[in-house]
């Protein structure tokens, strides 16, 4: 499976998002919310730099999401019965999605207040 094409890997890297997105559903809400968060910044006609910021978070976010889940998934496979350190990896992994998805409702909220507020 090595040296194969750009546009095999490519495949490969979009078979995975694709893959996610229709078997998890933390994956398709954070797609609804990220949805949400460009219409408001399209209606409230948030400038650039804000937009900088909030497609970073969402990029962030969708990747940390399918991080996540690859994780989980390799954990499951790799050991299926109930086990205390995989709760706690999987509370920890569940955490990193959190802290981002906090992030970008603040940075989503500054950028809104600014407009409201000029
Ligand atoms: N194998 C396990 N052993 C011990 N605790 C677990 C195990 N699997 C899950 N848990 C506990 O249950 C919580 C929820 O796990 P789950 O696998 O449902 O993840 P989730 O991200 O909340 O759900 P989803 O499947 O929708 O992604 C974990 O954060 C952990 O605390």
């Amino acid at each position: 499976m090595k040296n194969q094409s750009i546009w095999k890997k490519l495949k490969f890297a979009f078979n995975g998002i694709v893959y996610a997105t229709k078997n998890e559903h933390n994956m398709q809400r954070h797609l609804i919310s990220a949805l949400i968060v460009i219409c408001l910044f399209s209606y409230f006609k948030i400038s650039i730099f804000w937009w900088a910021l909030i497609i970073l978070c969402i990029g962030l976010i969708i990747a940390s999401e399918l991080l996540n889940s690859a994780i989980e998934a390799l954990i499951d496979y790799l050991h299926p019965e109930l086990h205390e350190k995989i709760g706690k990896i999987k509370d920890m992994l569940a955490g990193m999605v959190l802290i981002l998805s906090i992030t970008a409702a603040i940075i989503g909220f500054l950028a809104i207040l600014s407009v409201l507020s000029a």
